[in-house]
């Protein structure tokens, strides 16, 4: 198996490291533009191999997609990240360019490709990964909701002292903070969270993953590269392993939960083909009303990105 990584910087980087560490594909290509940089990083991770005991190959290249050819998978995180005062929506004029260009030389090395894109503001860069590839929606997704799910998760372990193995949950919508987290659909062991924890604390996790990134950025002065790096990976193992793993994920949605031809993350199947299928709740009215808010922010967006040509 062969996967290639747009983008040697921090997320980027940090994904090949995972994808490597885990021994998930035998060949991992990172591609940067900065000279140099993907071929650094990737010796760096190889040099790491007889610590960690892995044989996975990196191979870093310099703009060269013939290095990338034939992967089966390419995650894109080309991109800037954000800085503190910015939204993710800010980079659109930036990293649209940057998405469209990186996309056309996937598609012309790399015609059977999934893709995964990371690069912000997410679902509009999956939408602009679609309209460059003109690939089947099943191929062209975004990674958000692992991350997102998982800061709730992180901060729901921490509130009550339990390992975060044992918290279960999924979220939807948008990556940005009309995010729709679902605490209905949220246990520990199977105990939903609603009786281990009072609501107003509940209450206090679910606006802190809203804004989880922005956290973050506020931080470090740039946005979070571990755990992204890492939620990019888990998506690339259930694909190249097949292991039909549910995930939310971002994907263009066609006519599931009342919704037509805009991206947004909702629990799939993730398997050999990408999105084996899409799984539709029962939302109830609250959680319609929060899906259809983050359904209209995203599609502003996406209407930006139209404009923009
Ligand atoms: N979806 C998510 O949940 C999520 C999470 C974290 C970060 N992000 C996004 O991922 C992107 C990358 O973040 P980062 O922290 O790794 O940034 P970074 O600046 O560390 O790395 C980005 C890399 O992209 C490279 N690059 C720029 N243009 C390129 C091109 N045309 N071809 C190849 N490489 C190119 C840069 O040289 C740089 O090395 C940002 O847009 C960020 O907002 C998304
Ligand atoms: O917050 C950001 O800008 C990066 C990413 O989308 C995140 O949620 O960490």
């Amino acid at each position: 198996m062969k996967v290639t990584v747009v983008g040697a910087g921090n997320v980027g980087a940090t994904c090949a490291d995972v994808l490597a560490y885990r021994e998930v594909a035998n060949e991992i290509v990172l591609i940067d533009i900065k000279e140099g940089f993907a071929e650094g990083k990737a010796l760096d991770i190889w040099q790491k191999a007889p610590i960690d005991l892995y044989d996975s190959r990196t191979i870093g290249a310099t703009n060269d997609y013939s290095k990338s050819a034939n992967s089966d998978v390419v995650v894109i995180t080309s991109g800037l990240p954000r800085k503190p005062g910015m939204s993710r929506d800010d980079l659109i004029g930036t990293n649209a360019g940057i998405v469209k260009s990186v996309t056309e030389n996937v598609v012309k090395h790399s015609p059977n490709a999934i893709i995964i894109v990371v690069s912000n503001p997410l679902d509009v860069m999956t939408y602009q990964a679609h309209l460059t590839s003109k690939f089947p929606r099943n191929r062209v997704i975004g990674m958000a909701g692992i991350l997102d799910t998982a800061r709730y998760r992180a901060f729901l372990a921490e509130a009550l002292n339990v390992s975060p193995k044992d918290i279960q949950a999924i979220l939807m919508g948008g990556h940005g903070d009309t995010m729709v987290p679902l605490p209905r659909y949220t246990t520990v062991a199977g105990i939903p969270v609603t009786e281990l924890i009072d609501k107003d604390k509940l209450h206090a996790i679910l606006e802190r993953t809203k804004v989880g990134g922005g956290e973050l950025v506020k931080l470090m002065g740039t946005s979070a590269w571990y755990a992204p790096g890492s939620a990019a990976a888990q998506m690339v193992e259930a694909i190249v392993k097949d292991q039909r793993r549910v995930f939310p994920v971002c994907i263009k949605l066609e006519g599931e939960y009342g919704i037509k031809d805009c991206y947004l993350g909702v629990p799939v199947i993730l398997g050999k083909n990408g999105v084996e299928k899409v799984l539709e709740l029962d939302l109830n009215g609250e959680e319609k009303a929060l899906l259809e808010a983050s359904r209209k922010a995203v599609k502003e967006v996406m209407d930006v990105l139209e404009k923009l040509g």
